[in-house]
Formats: structure tokens, sequence, C-alpha cells
């Protein structure tokens, strides 16, 4: 037996496509086009890639893309000070810091003097606690995508055993807040767990989110199971670079009963889940109905 390939390439197009209309709908009823502000600080060519296509598919839906590209010695209230500025501004929607920024700056100061409203990447202490306690918040972009693709293959999650695997505030900790919001029954392990390849051999769903490449092999995986592969690893292989995720691809594919590649995978799903929670942001700004099956 080979595992479904989930194909989070084509579902993501999907979501985009849901986001477009909606978009065009607040532009033809209400005159207001949906404004998305990223923000980079310094150099790293992979934060490059990953922002110049989530400006790409920002305008592609329709909507307002706006880049400010900082250089990495930008001093803290440098920072803080465009920040309120863009609090501020009614045409953004959505704020987005990419992480991780340079070890000068206090990284939770920043995220957290983002108006918690223009939080789309649901970081904000304040957008964490109504999601822990089951309130409407924004929800952290790329756990909102591995469920939205759980749920489709799924339908319900009730009552499965999921395993994520890393306990970090921008992937673990919120993916096991919406998998125990399913019903799950929720294990997280991390660098301490003793005798991982035993946690996850009792999971149903594997969400793998640890950084390090192809660690998961198909002999942790329950026959059967659906494994979501958060990791972008860069490697190099017999002189070429690639692309590889935290789980053994091939072993993992041939016992388990659906699996998320990558590229393909997760990654695109978080880049539509970023547009469809700015369209989210700027509906609950204007006090418009929002979208629906385009949160958790
Ligand atoms: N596809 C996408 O859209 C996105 C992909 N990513 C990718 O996902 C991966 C994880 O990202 P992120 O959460 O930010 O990473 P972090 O480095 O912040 O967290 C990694 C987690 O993995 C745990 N860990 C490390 N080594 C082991 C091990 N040997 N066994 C078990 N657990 C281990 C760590 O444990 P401990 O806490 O004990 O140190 C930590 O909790 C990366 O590859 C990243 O590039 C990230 C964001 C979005
Ligand atoms: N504030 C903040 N929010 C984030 O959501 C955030 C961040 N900072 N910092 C970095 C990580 C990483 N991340 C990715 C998103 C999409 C792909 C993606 O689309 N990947 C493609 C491949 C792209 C390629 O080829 O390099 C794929 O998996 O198919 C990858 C990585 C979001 N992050
Ligand atoms: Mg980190």
């Amino acid at each position: 037996m080979s595992a479904t390939v989930i194909d989070g390439r084509a579902f993501a197009a999907k979501v985009r496509e849901q986001v477009g209309e909606h978009v065009t709908r607040l532009k033809e009823a209400h005159g207001i086009t949906p404004g998305l502000a990223v923000v980079l600080v310094g150099e790293d060519p992979a934060s490059e890639v990953y922002v110049r296509s989530k400006g790409k598919m920002t305008l592609e839906v329709g909507m307002k893309s706006v880049e400010h590209k900082l250089s990495a010695q930008t001093g803290q209230q440098e920072l803080l000070d465009l920040i309120d500025a863009l609090n501020n501004d009614p045409e953004i929607h959505g704020i987005l810091v990419q992480l991780p920024l340079p070890d000068h700056l206090d990284e939770d100061l920043v995220i957290n003097s983002i108006a918690p409203a223009k939080d789309v990447d649901g970081f904000h202490v304040s957008n964490v606690g109504l999601l822990g306690t089951g309130q409407k918040s924004m929800v952290p972009c790329t756990p909102l995508g591995c469920l939205m693709m759980l749920r489709a293959h799924h339908g319900s999650l009730s009552g499965m055993n999921a395993v994520v695997i890393g306990r970090s505030n921008i992937v673990g900790k919120p993916m096991a807040q919406l998998l125990l919001g399913d019903s799950c029954t929720v294990t997280i392990a991390h660098s301490r767990t003793k005798d991982l390849p035993e946690v996850v051999r009792r999971a149903d769903i594997v969400v793998a989110a640890v950084g390090r490449p192809e660690m998961v092999p198909g002999d942790w995986i329950k026959p059967g199971a659906t494994v979501i592969d958060v990791g972008i690893n860069r490697i190099e292989r017999d002189g070429k670079k690639k692309l590889v995720g935290d789980a053994d691809y091939d072993s993992c594919a041939a016992v388990a009963g659906a699996i998320t590649p990558v590229p393909g995978g997760v990654g695109p799903m978080t880049i539509a889940c970023l547009l469809a929670n700015t369209v989210t942001a700027c509906c609950r700004a204007n006090g418009l109905e929002e979208p629906e099956g385009l949160t958790a």
C-alpha cells in the first residue's frame, strides 16, 4: 500500500481562489481593498524568496501588498515606529514581521507591538491567549493550513491520536491547540521527549515541525497514519541543492495512509492562509461578515 499524497499546492490554489472572490466582493460592494504589509529586517536569501512569493500572490488575489525591507542594523525604536505607522494606516489590514529577527532586536516586544487585529501571523500574546481559550482570534498560518488539509482529508478529527513533534510558538504549540480544538488527543513531543519512536507509533496524525532533515523514518509511522510534514530544510545531496522535510518521504509514504510532500505541501498552504487571514482581518475591521471556511 502506498499513501495518498495530499497536494498542498492544489489545495492552496483553491484557497487563494476563494480569497480572490472575497476580495472582489469587498471591492465591488464596499469599495475596500484588503492590504498586507510585510516587514523584512536584514537580507536572509531564503526569507527574501518567501517574501517575494507572498508579495506576488497577494497582488494575484487583488489585494494591496506593501513590502518594507530594512537593513540588518535597524534599531529597535525604528522598527517599533514603522509598526506604529502600519497599525495606524487604514489601508493596511494585515502586518507580518518576518521571523527570526536579528539578535539585537527583542522579538517578543516587536510582535506584541503589532495591533492584535492586524496580527495576521497570530503571534501576538493576545491572539495566543484567545486561541488557547477557544475564542475568536487570528490563527497562525502554518498550523491553520495543516488543519485545513487534515479536515479535508479526514472530515472529523474527533478522538484521533495526534502527535506534534516540535513545541515552537509559531508552529508546534498553536498546532497542538488547533488539534485539541478539533477533539484530538494531543501529545507534544520535543528534544527532551523519551522514546520518540514509541510516542510517534501511537499517532493517527503526525505533525513534524522540527527543522531536522528527514528525521522521521517510516518505521516510526503507524500503518495508515497521516503525516503532515512542516519541515523546510535546504540540503545538498549528490552535489545538488534540494528542499526536504522533517519526514523521510519515501519510507513514510510506504506505510502512511496520507502524507504531505516537501515542497508542495504545507508551504503553499501557509501563504494561502496568510492571504485568508488578511481578508478576515479586513472584514472584521470594517464590521462586515467574514468569509466562511477560511478560518478555524
Ligand atoms: N512550511 C511552512 O510554512 C513553515 C515551515 N517551517 C519549518 O518547520 C520547521 C520547524 O520550525 P520552527 O517550529 O520554527 O522550529 P524551532 O527551531 O523553533 O523548533 C523546533 C522544535 O523541534 C524540537 N526538536 C529539535 N530537535 C529535536 C529532536 N531531535 N527530537 C524531537 N524534537 C526536536 C525542538 O525541541 P526543544 O523545544 O526541546 O528545543 C523545538 O521544539 C523548520 O524546518 C522550519 O523551516 C516553519 C514555519 C513555517
Ligand atoms: N512572521 C513569519 N511568519 C511566517 O509564516 C514565517 C516566518 N515569519 N518566517 C519563516 C517561516 C517559513 N515560512 C514558509 C512559508 C512558505 C514556504 C513555502 O511556500 N515553501 C514552498 C517552497 C519554497 C522554496 O522552494 O523555497 C513549498 O514548501 O512548496 C516556506 C516557508 C513562513 N514563515
Ligand atoms: Mg524559532
